[in-house]
Order: structure tokens, then sequence, then C-alpha cells
């Protein structure tokens, strides 16, 4: 039986899955994120959640693949990661008081049809005037480890920000209305078999 599996290391990426109760399983995959930060960021997200599906696709056969990669974006500068504390607290520095974008690439692929589609959605985050007390305080909270830009908005990082427009899940690393739309392409309907809204179903 064709099983799904989410080529990713990120709890809130499995967590997030659950949440729609889709049954899978995870694989790792890893791939130099920042050999491609010369590209659109739209570009780049793509890029790297094929490349992370195409990873875990070298190690399975005849099953769908699900694939994410997230940064966020100031002035069309790319931020990853941070490398330590002192770069979280630059990052979070930048980002305050400042609209940003967090952008998340999309990746599913289909090994017994041999096909995948690939997208990406965008959030636009506004960040409050922070402090130099307060971001000290969120840095010592120790949320920033592992998180594109610094921040998590599904944890204290919810205090820093003012609002945002476009979807929440896509900010904490997969954008469930979109991915939905991709696994249905792929035959898999967590919402019974009813096309969703714009997507031409080819089962
Ligand atoms: C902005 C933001 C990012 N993030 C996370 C989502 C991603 O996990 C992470 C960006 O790193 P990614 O490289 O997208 O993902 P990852 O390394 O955590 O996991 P994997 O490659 O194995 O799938 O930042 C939050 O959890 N909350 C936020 O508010």
């Amino acid at each position: 039986m064709q099983e799904i599996i989410l080529a990713s290391a990120s709890p809130r990426r499995k967590q997030l899955l659950e949440q729609v109760g889709l049954e899978f399983s995870c694989m790792t995959a890893d791939v130099d994120e920042e050999a491609f930060y010369n590209l659109h960021p739209g570009d780049l997200v793509k890029k790297l959640a094929w490349q992370k599906a195409q990873a875990v696709a070298g190690r399975t056969e005849q099953n769908i693949i699900i694939a994410a990669d997230t940064v966020v974006v100031l002035d069309d500068v790319i931020m990853g990661k941070p490398l330590d504390r002192e770069d979280a607290r630059q990052k979070l520095t930048l980002l305050s008081g400042r609209e940003h974008q967090v952008m998340t690439g999309i990746c599913v692929v289909n090994q017994q049809n041999e096909s995948h589609s690939t997208e990406f959605e965008v959030t636009k985050v506004w960040f409050r005037h922070l402090s130099n007390g307060e971001i000290q305080g969120y840095l010592d909270c120790g949320e920033w480890v592992d998180k594109a830009g610094g921040y998590g908005i599904q944890g204290l990082g919810a205090l820093l920000i003012e609002k945002i427009d476009g979807c929440y899940f896509n900010v904490v690393g997969l954008p469930l209305s979109k991915l939905y739309q991709l696994l249905y392409k792929q035959g898999v309907y967590l919402l019974g078999g009813e096309a969703p809204n714009g997507v031409q179903g080819w089962n």
C-alpha cells in the first residue's frame, strides 16, 4: 500500500499534519539550504522543498512524499535560522517595528505515477517595536533556536507580533490549506473526494 512520508525533522510540521488527521511516517532530509540563497525567495523555498523530497525519494519507493521549507524575508533579503544567540538578536532587531514575509515552499511527490507538485505560500507578519530588554528576554527563553528569523509565532514569539495577513500555519512551517490542495491532486482526499475550489483532480 502507498504510504505518506513527511520528509522532515521538524516537530512543528509533524504536529500540523497530525492535526488534519493524516497517517504518515517521518524521514529526515538534509540539504544545504544556504547554497541557494542567491535565488528569488519564492524559487528558493520551492527548490529546497523539492530537494528535501528528492533526498527521501532516493531511500523509498512507490510512496507519497511531503516536504517543505520556510524562510523569513525582510526587504528581499532571506533570513534562515540564526547561527547563534547574537545572530538571533541581530535578526530580531532588524524585524522590530517592521513588516516582513514568511515564505514556505511545499512539494508533494507521488512516486507511483512519477509526478510532483510544488508551490509556495506567503504570509505577511508585522512585528511590534521591541525594546532591547524585550529582545533579551525573548532570547533567554531559547525559542529562537532552529526557527527561521529567530522567532516562533506558535510560542512566546506571539507576543512580538502585532498582526499577520495570510495563513498562520504557513508561518509555523506548513500551509495546511495549500498542502491539502496539492495532496488532492495526488489522490489523497482529506475532506472526501469532492475537489477543492480551483483544483482539477485527475483521479
Ligand atoms: C517564522 C517561524 C518559523 N518556524 C520554523 C518552521 C521551520 O521548522 C523552521 C525553518 O526551518 P526549515 O529549514 O524550513 O525546516 P526545519 O529544518 O525545521 O525542518 P526540516 O527541514 O527537517 O523539514 O522555522 C516556526 O516554527 N515558527 C515561526 O514563527
